[in-house]
């Protein structure tokens, strides 16, 4: 008999989530039936969209939403092997039961070499959110300026990037001077610390004096506000996410960016990355060759153990991850 431990959400958060809003319970899960299988995590992911998702889609005592790359320990299922790897949405536990239908396996040429938790970040959903965003909403052209916050994150580190192939000049900012570092490192071509600029106006204009024809928005709130004043005309916006706002108690006041949207005729876009779920396999095996070609570089902030993810959690969200937040069980 399996024991799996869970993590629940016992009191919706107000402001940043805390971790006496946890609880860590332990489940017995059945004998397996015909067509199911046993899985453990190996990975787990915490994402920003867990914050507001937690309060529109959960009630108290759910366990958190969340996706991981498991392993089969056990299978009645002829389609999955024991050893084989899957991406789940199983939320944050460590064993769960399957039929099968909600698992996805890793790209049948994964490298042996490559690491299994890219699938949660570079080479899984953040990494599609970068390629769709870019390719589908922003619609980059070679020669153009492309800016992106949270540059360092999990999707913004692979937009920065990804633009660079596309030949785009490529500015963008994070939080810490550490972080812009690896920034340049991975070759944008501008990068600066948002916390520590004297004017986010006056840096974004250093930055490009000719303004931008493409913005990824993982942030929104004021940088929005300042960055959509340097767009070009007939710039592209597209609003992945908003997570200056995600953990606010009292929502901020909208930004005004109506006047910049008539006079440059801007399109702002928002858009989720399971629109393109049916082209899921098409960003994977790109994400994948960029990859292996050494194109996309891949850093991950990992957490040891299980009873570390609200931590994990909550540091994410502070800034503290470089590259994409993963919890190793
Ligand atoms: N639309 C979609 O389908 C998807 C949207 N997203 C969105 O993309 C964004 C990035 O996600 P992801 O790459 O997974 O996360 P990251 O790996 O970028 O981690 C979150 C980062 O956000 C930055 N951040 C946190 N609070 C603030 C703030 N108040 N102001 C500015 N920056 C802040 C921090 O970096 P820093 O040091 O730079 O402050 C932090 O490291 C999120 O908004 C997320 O919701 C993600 C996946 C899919
Ligand atoms: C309730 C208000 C929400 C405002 C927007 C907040 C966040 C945007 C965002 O971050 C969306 C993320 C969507 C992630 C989707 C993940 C799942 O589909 C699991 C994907 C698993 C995989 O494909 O690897």
């Amino acid at each position: 008999m399996v024991i799996a431990k869970a993590w629940a959400l016992k009191k919706h958060f107000d402001g940043f989530p805390k971790t006496s809003d946890f609880d860590l319970k332990k489940i017995e899960l059945p004998n397996l039936k015909d067509g199911e299988l046993l899985l453990e995590s190996v990975f787990l992911s915490v994402d920003p969209y867990m914050r507001p998702y937690s309060r529109r889609d959960m009630k108290e005592g759910d366990i958190m939403i969340g996706t991981q790359v498991a392993r089969v320990v056990e299978s009645k299922n002829p389609a999955f092997t024991v050893g084989a790897f899957v991406v789940a949405g199983r939320g944050w536990r460590t064993h769960f039961i399957s039929d099968g239908k909600d698992l996805q396996l890793l790209p049948s040429n994964w490298p042996e070499s490559l690491p299994v938790s890219l699938a949660l970040g570079t080479v899984g959903m953040p990494g599609l959110t970068a390629y769709f965003g870019l390719l589908e909403v922003c619609k980059m052209k070679p020669g153009e300026t492309v800016l992106v916050n949270a540059a360092a994150g999990a999707v913004g580190s692979v937009v920065g990037q990804l633009a660079k192939i596309g030949g785009c000049k490529v500015v963008g900012c994070a939080g810490s001077d550490d972080k812009v570092a690896y920034l340049k490192k991975i070759g944008f071509d501008e990068a600066f610390n948002y916390k520590t600029v004297k004017s986010l106006d006056e840096a974004l204009h250093k930055a490009s004096p000719d303004g931008y024809d493409c913005f990824f928005d993982n942030v929104g709130g004021e940088f929005a506000s300042v960055a959509i004043n340097q767009m070009k005309k007939y710039g592209r916006i597209a609003v992945c996410g908003a997570i200056s706002q995600y953990n606010d108690s009292v929502p901020q006041k909208g930004p005004y960016v109506q006047l910049p949207m008539i006079f440059k005729e801007l399109r702002m876009e928002g858009f989720l990355v399971t629109q393109w779920n049916s082209r899921r396999e098409e960003g994977l095996q790109a994400l994948l060759k960029w990859v292996m070609e050494g194109k996309v570089k891949c850093h991950e902030q990992v957490t040891e153990g299980f009873e570390n993810m609200p931590m994990a959690f909550i540091g994410m969200l502070k800034g503290e991850n470089l590259g994409k937040a993963v919890v190793k069980v």
